[in-house]
């Protein structure tokens, strides 16, 4: 007996995709031929296209913002799924990993046309070719206007990106976690990292691919970066001045023979995670597009720029945040059209706080942002 199952189309929630989207013409002048977009979605697209949320992840982020047919945790886990604040069985929710990155769009370490790894070659590409590359996947994917735009970090300067870019097609925009451009302190850092990984041994100017990878370096950026991501005292209260005892019992009282703080463990645990997850030249490039952040950027003052944009904004800090000033966030909600307030998120844990305090961030977008 033969049984017939009947198919009918299910969306893939939460499984890597990829687009060919062309050529991209890039604002500092190079050239990336027959760029891949990698992406993924959830839930389903309405007939007239007027329920897509586009999220925009952060710097080392993919596109796994929650859980969907596989059951790997996402980013932004509490704030997007069925019954979530962004709403998946509301929603058609779209995340798109950044050209340049390692999560499966081209980057550094995709082949070139001649086969070989871009590597060295790979040309700078700020968030604002990004967002046009995007918008070519939106085209692909029926997605005329966004119903919001939204993203923390470097994601909220892409989605205020999109939000000036693409003035129509963004009905709405979350800017989380950063201000209108990249300031000189947040370049210097920035430089710090890019600095130490260009700086590696097996770095060969980027060109290592097939050799030994510049872990040291990249654990090094990732160091620097994650003191920026938390706050003074969060270390304080966490770690102190406390040892590393489990590794050097006898001598943890008094750090003898040197030892380990608990916090420099803690910070190269946090550079060996990401060496395990994470390509050195794509965090060189990443980091180099978000020092490229400043929407102002040929268009006029702020306030010219800002009004080009015709989305609905919402504006969030963390109050402990010393990376991405809640000032910043200030200057950019009172340069933008109409009254916007800066939502603040209390938390002591510093820049991450948008990761990590989705409770306060997902009932102030629940009732002033996704209505
Ligand atoms: C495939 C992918 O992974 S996709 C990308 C996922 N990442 C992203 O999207 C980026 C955004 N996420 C993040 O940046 C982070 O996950 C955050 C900010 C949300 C949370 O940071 P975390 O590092 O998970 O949390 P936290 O600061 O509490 O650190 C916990 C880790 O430090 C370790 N740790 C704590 N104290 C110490 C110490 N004294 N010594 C060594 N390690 C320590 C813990 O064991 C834990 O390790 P684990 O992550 O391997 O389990
Ligand atoms: N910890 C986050 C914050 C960057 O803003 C990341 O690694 O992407």
């Amino acid at each position: 007996m033969t049984i017939t199952v009947s198919r009918t189309a299910v969306p893939e929630n939460g499984v890597l995709r990829y687009a060919a989207i062309g050529g991209l013409q890039l604002e500092a002048g190079g050239f990336l031929p027959d760029v891949t977009l990698a992406y993924e979605t959830w839930g389903t697209l309405n007939a007239d296209g007027s329920n897509a949320v586009l999220i925009e992840h952060a710097l080392t982020g993919s596109t796994h913002v929650t859980r969907g047919d596989s059951d790997e945790p996402g980013w932004w886990e509490q704030l997007a799924g069925p019954g979530a604040p962004v709403d998946t069985d509301r929603f058609f929710v779209v995340s798109i990993n950044i050209v340049g990155g390692c999560y499966g769009s081209t980057g550094p370490s995709s082949p070139a046309p001649d086969g070989r790894p871009w590597g060295s070659r790979f040309p700078l590409v700020t968030l604002r070719d990004s967002t046009v590359a995007e918008a070519r996947l939106a085209d692909q994917l029926g997605i005329r206007s966004w119903f919001a735009v939204m993203g923390g970090s470097m994601g909220g300067a892409r989605a205020l990106e999109w939000a000036v870019t693409y003035p129509e097609r963004v009905q709405r925009c979350a800017v989380i976690s950063i201000g209108a451009a990249s300031t000189a302190e947040q370049i210097a850092f920035a430089q710090a990292q890019t600095l130490a990984i260009r700086q590696d041994a097996n770095f060969n100017d980027g060109d290592y691919y097939g050799g030994p990878f510049p872990e040291d370096g990249l654990a090094l950026a990732r160091r620097i970066a994650h003191i920026t991501y938390r706050s003074a005292a969060e270390f304080d209260g966490r770690f102190g001045r406390t040892a590393q005892a489990a590794e050097t019992p006898l001598q943890a009282a008094s750090l003898g023979d040197r030892g380990r703080y608990q916090v420099e463990s803690y910070l190269d645990h946090q550079g060996s995670k990401l060496v395990r997850r994470f390509d050195a030249n794509s965090y060189i490039a990443i980091t180099e597009a978000l020092m490229s952040h400043d929407i102002c950027r040929g268009r006029g003052s702020l306030r010219e720029t800002l009004d080009r944009a015709t989305a609905r904004f919402f504006v969030a800090a963390v109050d402990s945040d010393r990376l991405y000033f809640p000032s910043q966030s200030r200057e950019l909600a009172s340069a933008l059209p109409g009254d916007v307030d800066v939502h603040v998120i209390e938390a002591p844990i510093g820049h991450d706080g948008f990761l990590t305090e989705i409770g306060q961030l997902g009932s102030q977008l629940g009732k002033t942002f996704l209505v």
